[in-house]
């Protein structure tokens, strides 16, 4: 990676301060809207299907979040991302629980096949699952894993870059380590911490500051994601650094949130762990 693309990718979401339309779970909402103003964007919450076409038109990019699907918020899904394709618009999709059902993998599935997505972020579980489930990537050879660890990143990486270029989208992969990859390069993201799984959202906030990365940083989707993936763990590194005493996840939330805010592109650069993998 150049130098500083990481910090400029951060400098780039505080200079433009990105509006972002989310559809997205009732169980982390505030936690993502929190999120976007904490690393500089502005937040809108909507996935009723009369309303979305309009925010849409006056957002800059689209998370696709299917936490909590319903029929309506599918409809409303599919409206405002035939919109953001039509225009352009970065559209970020977390298929929260793709795999653990038939609707859940089928819609993950159809909104990759129908929408222009410009990334894709989940846990390997899930990613592998939308693999499997979405008409335009059925095939692809799977990560024999489910947690991606040093033992099997390679295969991993490689999964990755193999349905990044069946879709056309950057794959980000989070776990104990990331992978964040497009056809051509991999990288792996070693921040983070394991007190971002003892908390609901860290996916699902990441997803959403992965979509003001990519309205940031037009051209430069690959750089962005490993940016805001990178941003995300150390976020969730000097978080656990500040937990004392009766701390507990309730905690831990709120300085993730501080520490997004406090985030600046010196420190990403300085802290973030990204290795080139191919
Ligand atoms: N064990 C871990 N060690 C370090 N970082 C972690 C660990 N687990 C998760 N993370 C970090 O937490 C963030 C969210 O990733 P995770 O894979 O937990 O998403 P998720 O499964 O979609 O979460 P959720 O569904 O709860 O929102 C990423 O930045 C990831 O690097
Ligand atoms: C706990 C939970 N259930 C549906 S969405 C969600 C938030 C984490 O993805
Ligand atoms: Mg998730």
């Amino acid at each position: 990676m150049e130098p500083f693309a990481l910090q400029r990718a951060l400098d780039n979401v505080r200079a433009t301060a990105p509006l972002v339309h989310n559809i997205t779970n009732y169980v982390t909402v505030n936690d993502c809207a929190n999120a976007l103003l904490a690393i500089g964007a502005s937040p809108i919450m909507s996935d009723e299907p009369a309303d979305v076409e309009d925010i849409a038109s006056i957002c800059g990019g689209l998370t696709l979040n299917i936490g909590t699907l319903n029929e309506r918020s599918i409809q409303g899904m599919f409206a405002a991302g035939e919109r953001a394709s039509e225009l352009g618009h970065p559209i970020v999709l977390d298929p929260v629980g793709a795999g653990a059902s038939v609707l859940r993998t089928r819609t993950a599935g159809d909104l990759l096949d129908k929408l222009a997505v410009s990334v894709i972020r989940g846990n390997m579980s899930e990613v592998k699952a939308l693999a499997g489930g979405s008409a335009a990537t059925r095939g692809v050879d799977v990560c024999p894993d489910d947690a991606v660890c040093e033992d099997n990143l390679a295969a991993g990486a490689a999964f990755a870059r193999a349905f990044a270029a069946k879709t056309g989208a950057v794959v980000a992969i989070t776990g104990a380590i990331d992978i964040v990859a497009d056809a051509e390069r991999a990288y792996a993201v070693r921040n983070g911490s394991p007190l971002m799984g003892r908390i609901t959202g860290a996916g699902c906030m990441l997803s959403c500051v992965c979509t003001a990365f990519a309205v940031a940083n037009p051209g430069a989707t690959l750089d962005a994601m490993a940016a805001a993936v990178a941003g995300m763990g150390l976020a969730g590194q000097v978080a656990q650094n500040r937990m004392s005493g009766y701390d507990g996840n309730g905690s831990f939330r709120t300085y993730l949130l501080d520490a997004l805010y406090n985030l600046d592109g010196a420190a990403l650069e300085a802290g973030a762990k990204v290795e080139q993998l191919a």
